[in-house]
Protein backbone atom coordinates (compact mmCIF):
# COMPACT_ATOMS: atom_id res chain seq x y z
CA UNK A 1 0.00 0.00 0.00
CA UNK A 2 0.67 3.47 -0.53
CA UNK A 3 -0.39 6.20 1.17
CA UNK A 4 -0.30 9.64 -0.74
CA UNK A 5 0.25 12.74 1.81
CA UNK A 6 1.91 15.92 3.33
CA UNK A 7 4.36 14.85 6.13
CA UNK A 8 3.58 16.10 9.68
CA UNK A 9 0.06 17.20 8.26
CA UNK A 10 -2.94 16.52 10.29
CA UNK A 11 -4.89 14.21 8.19
CA UNK A 12 -1.88 12.10 7.66
CA UNK A 13 -0.51 12.10 10.81
CA UNK A 14 -3.93 10.42 11.67
CA UNK A 15 -3.39 7.50 8.91
CA UNK A 16 0.25 6.96 9.89
CA UNK A 17 -0.68 6.32 13.76
CA UNK A 18 -3.19 4.11 12.85
CA UNK A 19 -0.78 2.40 10.85
CA UNK A 20 1.56 1.98 13.34
CA UNK A 21 -0.75 0.84 16.29
CA UNK A 22 -1.20 -1.86 13.54
CA UNK A 23 2.35 -2.78 13.56
CA UNK A 24 2.48 -1.95 9.84
CA UNK A 25 6.54 -1.66 8.36
CA UNK A 26 7.65 0.64 5.66
CA UNK A 27 7.06 -2.50 3.31
CA UNK A 28 3.76 -2.56 4.18
CA UNK A 29 2.24 1.37 3.78
CA UNK A 30 4.73 3.41 2.19
CA UNK A 31 4.35 6.90 2.91
CA UNK A 32 4.78 9.35 -0.42
CA UNK A 33 5.71 12.80 0.70
CA UNK A 34 3.27 15.54 -0.98
CA UNK A 35 4.74 18.84 -1.20
CA UNK A 36 1.82 21.00 -1.12
CA UNK A 37 3.60 24.36 -1.20
CA UNK A 38 5.54 23.04 -4.71
CA UNK A 39 2.11 22.49 -5.38
CA UNK A 40 2.63 18.90 -5.79
CA UNK A 41 -1.41 18.05 -5.06
CA UNK A 42 -2.26 20.31 -8.55
CA UNK A 43 -0.44 17.40 -10.69
CA UNK A 44 -2.30 15.17 -13.03
CA UNK A 45 -1.93 11.94 -10.71
CA UNK A 46 -3.53 14.14 -7.63
CA UNK A 47 -6.28 15.97 -9.51
CA UNK A 48 -8.83 13.77 -9.07
CA UNK A 49 -8.08 12.53 -5.19
CA UNK A 50 -7.35 14.97 -2.23
CA UNK A 51 -4.37 14.23 0.33
CA UNK A 52 -3.74 11.80 2.05
CA UNK A 53 -4.89 9.55 -0.28
CA UNK A 54 -4.31 5.29 -0.26
CA UNK A 55 -3.69 3.01 -2.95
CA UNK A 56 -3.93 -0.40 -2.12
CA UNK A 57 -3.83 -2.39 -5.63
CA UNK A 58 -6.76 -1.20 -7.55
CA UNK A 59 -8.34 1.07 -4.83
CA UNK A 60 -7.54 4.47 -4.25
CA UNK A 61 -8.93 5.49 -0.84
CA UNK A 62 -9.17 9.31 0.29
CA UNK A 63 -10.83 11.25 3.74
CA UNK A 64 -8.09 10.14 6.71
CA UNK A 65 -11.59 8.63 8.60
CA UNK A 66 -12.17 6.82 5.38
CA UNK A 67 -8.49 5.03 5.17
CA UNK A 68 -8.07 4.45 9.07
CA UNK A 69 -11.61 2.67 9.10
CA UNK A 70 -10.14 0.80 6.24
CA UNK A 71 -7.06 -0.28 7.79
CA UNK A 72 -8.30 -0.80 11.14
CA UNK A 73 -10.65 -3.30 9.13
CA UNK A 74 -8.17 -4.81 6.84
CA UNK A 75 -5.55 -5.44 9.64
CA UNK A 76 -7.76 -6.59 12.02
CA UNK A 77 -6.18 -9.53 13.77
CA UNK A 78 -3.09 -7.63 13.79
CA UNK A 79 -1.27 -5.27 16.44
CA UNK A 80 -4.51 -3.22 18.41
CA UNK A 81 -7.87 -3.83 17.99
CA UNK A 82 -9.04 -0.38 17.56
CA UNK A 83 -12.70 -1.43 17.25
CA UNK A 84 -12.95 -3.09 20.57
CA UNK A 85 -14.04 -6.81 20.67
CA UNK A 86 -17.72 -6.79 20.04
CA UNK A 87 -20.15 -5.34 18.02
CA UNK A 88 -21.27 -3.07 20.42
CA UNK A 89 -17.83 -1.30 21.22
CA UNK A 90 -17.92 -1.19 17.28
CA UNK A 91 -20.73 1.04 17.40
CA UNK A 92 -19.56 2.86 20.13
CA UNK A 93 -16.47 3.37 18.34
CA UNK A 94 -18.21 4.88 15.62
CA UNK A 95 -20.25 6.82 17.52
CA UNK A 96 -17.55 8.92 18.92
CA UNK A 97 -15.79 8.75 15.53
CA UNK A 98 -18.73 10.55 14.53
CA UNK A 99 -18.46 13.11 17.34
CA UNK A 100 -14.74 13.46 16.73
CA UNK A 101 -15.84 14.59 12.79
CA UNK A 102 -18.63 16.46 13.19
CA UNK A 103 -18.86 18.37 17.21
CA UNK A 104 -15.25 18.48 18.08
CA UNK A 105 -13.12 18.62 14.67
CA UNK A 106 -14.92 21.71 13.34
CA UNK A 107 -14.12 24.06 16.15
CA UNK A 108 -10.12 22.62 16.86
CA UNK A 109 -9.53 22.74 13.30
CA UNK A 110 -10.67 26.63 12.71
CA UNK A 111 -8.52 27.46 15.92
CA UNK A 112 -5.35 25.86 14.49
CA UNK A 113 -6.13 27.18 10.83
CA UNK A 114 -6.04 31.03 12.12
CA UNK A 115 -3.16 30.28 15.08
CA UNK A 116 -1.40 27.62 13.00
CA UNK A 117 -1.36 28.09 9.31
CA UNK A 118 -2.85 31.10 8.70
CA UNK A 119 0.09 33.16 10.66
CA UNK A 120 2.63 30.62 9.49
CA UNK A 121 1.93 31.76 5.78
CA UNK A 122 2.87 35.36 7.66
CA UNK A 123 -0.90 36.45 7.86
CA UNK A 124 -2.86 37.91 10.96
CA UNK A 125 -4.72 35.22 12.43
CA UNK A 126 -8.74 36.26 12.50
CA UNK A 127 -8.82 36.78 16.97
CA UNK A 128 -12.46 37.07 17.08
CA UNK A 129 -12.76 33.61 14.86
CA UNK A 130 -10.17 32.00 17.27
CA UNK A 131 -11.93 33.32 20.09
CA UNK A 132 -15.65 32.00 19.14
CA UNK A 133 -14.30 28.63 18.09
CA UNK A 134 -12.35 28.37 21.36
CA UNK A 135 -15.24 28.92 23.36
CA UNK A 136 -17.04 26.51 20.89
CA UNK A 137 -14.48 23.58 21.36
CA UNK A 138 -14.24 24.43 25.33
CA UNK A 139 -18.76 23.79 25.51
CA UNK A 140 -17.63 20.23 23.39
CA UNK A 141 -14.88 19.46 26.38
CA UNK A 142 -17.59 19.92 29.21
CA UNK A 143 -19.31 16.92 27.38
CA UNK A 144 -16.02 14.92 26.84
CA UNK A 145 -15.38 15.58 30.79
CA UNK A 146 -18.34 14.39 31.89
CA UNK A 147 -18.29 10.99 30.02
CA UNK A 148 -15.07 10.46 30.43
CA UNK A 149 -15.19 10.94 34.39
CA UNK A 150 -17.36 7.67 34.06
CA UNK A 151 -14.79 5.38 31.69
CA UNK A 152 -11.48 5.43 30.56
CA UNK A 153 -11.85 5.98 26.97
CA UNK A 154 -14.80 7.63 24.56
CA UNK A 155 -15.75 3.89 23.29
CA UNK A 156 -15.76 2.26 26.73
CA UNK A 157 -12.76 0.99 28.72
CA UNK A 158 -10.38 0.24 25.65
CA UNK A 159 -8.35 2.43 23.55
CA UNK A 160 -10.20 2.62 19.86
CA UNK A 161 -9.93 4.70 16.81
CA UNK A 162 -12.36 6.67 18.28
CA UNK A 163 -9.39 8.01 20.49
CA UNK A 164 -6.76 7.75 18.10
CA UNK A 165 -8.43 10.03 15.59
CA UNK A 166 -8.35 13.29 18.09
CA UNK A 167 -4.52 13.05 18.53
CA UNK A 168 -3.39 15.30 15.83
CA UNK A 169 -5.32 17.71 16.41
CA UNK A 170 -5.06 18.19 20.15
CA UNK A 171 -1.47 17.38 19.85
CA UNK A 172 -1.10 20.68 17.63
CA UNK A 173 -3.36 22.64 20.07
CA UNK A 174 -1.06 22.04 22.90
CA UNK A 175 2.47 22.05 21.71
CA UNK A 176 2.18 24.23 18.33
CA UNK A 177 -0.86 26.86 19.06
CA UNK A 178 0.20 26.53 22.77
CA UNK A 179 -3.36 26.85 23.45
CA UNK A 180 -3.96 24.04 26.05
CA UNK A 181 -6.25 25.14 28.73
CA UNK A 182 -9.04 23.69 27.43
CA UNK A 183 -7.92 20.33 27.56
CA UNK A 184 -5.27 21.18 30.92
CA UNK A 185 -8.10 22.42 32.94
CA UNK A 186 -10.20 19.45 32.94
CA UNK A 187 -8.69 16.07 35.04
CA UNK A 188 -10.97 13.54 33.23
CA UNK A 189 -9.95 14.55 29.57
CA UNK A 190 -6.41 15.39 30.50
CA UNK A 191 -5.60 12.28 32.43
CA UNK A 192 -7.11 10.49 28.99
CA UNK A 193 -5.13 12.53 26.86
CA UNK A 194 -1.90 11.83 29.09
CA UNK A 195 -3.25 7.86 28.17
CA UNK A 196 -3.53 8.30 24.57
CA UNK A 197 -0.58 10.37 23.88
CA UNK A 198 1.58 8.47 26.15
CA UNK A 199 1.04 5.21 24.06
CA UNK A 200 4.36 3.81 21.83
CA UNK A 201 2.49 4.32 18.35
CA UNK A 202 1.91 8.32 18.74
CA UNK A 203 5.43 9.14 20.57
CA UNK A 204 7.07 7.54 18.00
CA UNK A 205 4.88 9.82 15.29
CA UNK A 206 4.28 12.80 16.84
CA UNK A 207 8.13 13.91 16.63
CA UNK A 208 7.67 14.55 12.76
CA UNK A 209 4.68 17.02 13.32
CA UNK A 210 7.28 18.93 15.30
CA UNK A 211 10.02 18.97 12.59
CA UNK A 212 7.82 20.00 9.82
CA UNK A 213 6.46 22.53 12.07
CA UNK A 214 9.38 24.85 12.35
CA UNK A 215 9.36 25.03 8.36
CA UNK A 216 7.99 28.37 7.17
CA UNK A 217 5.00 26.65 5.42
CA UNK A 218 2.63 23.86 6.51
CA UNK A 219 -0.27 22.11 5.15
CA UNK A 220 -3.67 23.43 6.25
CA UNK A 221 -6.19 21.93 8.44
CA UNK A 222 -9.38 21.47 6.79
CA UNK A 223 -9.05 18.48 8.62
N1 LIG B 1 -11.42 15.71 5.50
C1 LIG B 1 -10.22 15.46 4.76
C2 LIG B 1 -9.41 16.74 4.75
C3 LIG B 1 -8.29 16.72 3.75
C4 LIG B 1 -7.48 17.97 3.82
O1 LIG B 1 -7.92 19.05 3.42
N2 LIG B 1 -6.34 17.84 4.39
C5 LIG B 1 -5.50 18.96 4.67
C6 LIG B 1 -5.39 19.14 6.16
S1 LIG B 1 -5.16 17.69 7.10
C7 LIG B 1 -4.11 18.70 4.18
O2 LIG B 1 -3.22 19.48 4.34
N3 LIG B 1 -3.95 17.55 3.60
C8 LIG B 1 -2.67 17.08 3.21
C9 LIG B 1 -2.35 15.80 3.90
O3 LIG B 1 -2.92 15.51 4.96
O4 LIG B 1 -1.46 15.12 3.41
C10 LIG B 1 -9.47 14.28 5.40
O5 LIG B 1 -9.77 13.95 6.56
O6 LIG B 1 -8.64 13.66 4.74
Amino acid sequence: MKLYGVPGSICTTRVLVTAAEKGLDKTQLQHIPVDISAGDQKKPQYLAIQVPALQDGDLTLFESRAVIRYLADKYEGQGTPLYGSSNRDRALVEQWLEVESHNFNPHISIVLNELVFTMSRGEDPDTKLVTTHYERLDRVLDVYEAHLSRQKYLAGDFFSLADLSHLPTIFYLIRVAKKPNVIFRRPHVLTWWQLISNRPAWKAIAPSIMTVTKQPKTASTSA
